[in-house]
């Protein structure tokens, strides 16, 4: 039976990346989707921008709500300091079985635990489950129905404080509109627009980035 598209980026990654080499993963991913076949990975120019988030927050807790094959999971990792921790969020398993591996061809499986579940379940849990008090950088970027009920939910169970990074991808392109007109007018957020383009496309994204003041 014909492989999936997960399975041939994994591929991609073994025959081109180095083990142990988290820049060779993400070269290998980007070369693949943009030369071979496009995949729903962050890409290299939102990439960039959120490095720079990533690198400014320097966060010790991180939440990845949507995994996919792990390439924005292998981008944010491999900035964090030492004993920082990623929570990633998958909810098909046959795709988080990929990222497991991606993840691992980069080296950076001791900073990432990628957690299989549905988001609404997982939320309240994380507390209790994974000892998180709060999250200083919540990466969102599963099903963008889910963004406003998930960002709710994550305030309603004390996961944000002062000075909490939401960074949403594809408010544009599919879009989050609810999502979009909850942080810029609610007096709780400060939001910011990162104008970009759709992975491997010309098609205008972009990604918001909103502070939680708490
Ligand atoms: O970055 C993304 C892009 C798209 C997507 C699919 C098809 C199109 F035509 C355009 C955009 C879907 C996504 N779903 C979940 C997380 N991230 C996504
Ligand atoms: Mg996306």
């Amino acid at each position: 039976t014909r492989s999936t598209r997960p399975q041939r980026l994994l591929g991609a990654v073994q025959k081109n990346a180095t083990r142990g080499d988290p820049g060779s993963v993400i070269q290998a991913i980007d070369h693949y989707c943009r030369n071979k076949e496009w995949a729903m990975n962050v890409g290299d120019e939102k990439g960039c921008i959120l490095d720079s988030v990533v690198s400014e927050v320097n966060p010790a807790t991180v939440l990845e709500l949507g995994t996919y094959c792990g390439y924005s999971t292998v981008r944010i990792a491999r900035l964090l300091p030492p004993h920082a921790k990623l929570i990633t969020l998958e909810f098909n398993p046959a795709v988080a079985a990929i990222a497991r591996q991606v993840i691992a061809w980069a080296g950076l499986e001791d900073k990432v635990q990628l957690v299989e579940g549905a988001s609404g379940d997982f939320i309240p849990r994380i507390k209790e489950q994974f000892g998180v008090k709060t999250f200083d950088l919540v990466f969102l970027d599963h099903w963008k129905e889910y963004y406003l009920p998930d960002t709710k939910l994550m305030e309603e169970c004390g996961l944000l404080r002062k000075g909490s990074v939401l960074l949403a991808d594809n408010v544009v392109c599919p879009g989050a509109p609810d999502y979009l007109e909850y942080v810029r007018s609610s007096p709780r957020y400060e939001s910011r627009y990162f104008k970009s383009h759709l992975e491997y496309t010309k098609v205008e994204d972009g990604l918001e980035k909103s502070v939680f003041l708490g």
